[in-house]
């Protein structure tokens, strides 16, 4: 199943543009002042409120410290938490750590502690994690990330493609894992 992220919200009237497009995420550069995108915490948390319901919001942060990450999603200011920097697996397994979600033990039958039908994937999927793609090894690695998703990309929001013919024949691989592919999408590319 192919899914859109529009990123980089920043104004109102992006997000009355994603209402209007309704992709199934919208992201949020936060934290990071050396993207003209950047937006804080509270900005993302009142820009939030005039988000369509369908659209999911995603936090982008680059090396920012866990416990950050955690209150992002433990106070409900986005849904997911893409780490666009070099956080590594021991961040990641920090995190789900930290995440209240996480304390939510699961019985056996696959319900919540509350009494909720909610499933598995839908709570635990808000981990992505982005990985710079320059070879062939740098791919596979990515496909090993224990986060919820990898987004394949060519850096921090460059508005360039890297060297999509790396993917070429990784078929079975890329049916493993939930990716995104990122960096320069332009809406008539092949
Ligand atoms: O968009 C940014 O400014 C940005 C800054 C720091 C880290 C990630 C950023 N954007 C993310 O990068 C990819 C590709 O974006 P683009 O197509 O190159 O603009 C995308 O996932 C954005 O979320």
């Amino acid at each position: 199943m192919t899914v859109i992220k529009i990123c980089g919200l920043s104004r109102e009237a992006d997000i009355a543009a994603v209402n209007e497009a309704k992709p199934e995420y919208c992201g949020f550069i936060i934290d990071f002042p050396k993207s003209y995108r950047n937006v804080t915490a509270e900005q993302v948390r009142k820009l939030r409120t005039g988000l369509d319901a369908s659209v999911v919001p995603v936090g982008v942060i680059v090396d920012r410290p866990v416990e950050q990450a955690a209150m992002l999603l433990n106070e409900g200011i986005v849904d997911v938490i893409q780490l666009h920097g070099r956080e590594d697996e021991n961040y990641i397994r920090r995190l789900r750590k930290l995440l209240k979600c996480g304390e939510e033990a699961f019985t056996d039958d696959g319900e919540t502690g509350h009494g909720d039908t909610r499933q598995t994937t839908e709570i635990k999927d808000c981990i992505w994690k982005a990985f710079k793609i320059r070879s062939r090894k740098d791919f596979e690695d990515a496909m090993t990330s224990s986060a919820d998703a990898v987004i394949l990309d060519n850096g921090y929001g460059t508005g360039e493609t890297f060297d999509w013919s790396i993917l070429e024949d990784a078929g079975v691989m890329m049916q493993e894992k939930k990716f995104f592919l990122a960096g320069g999408q332009k809406s008539r590319r092949k």
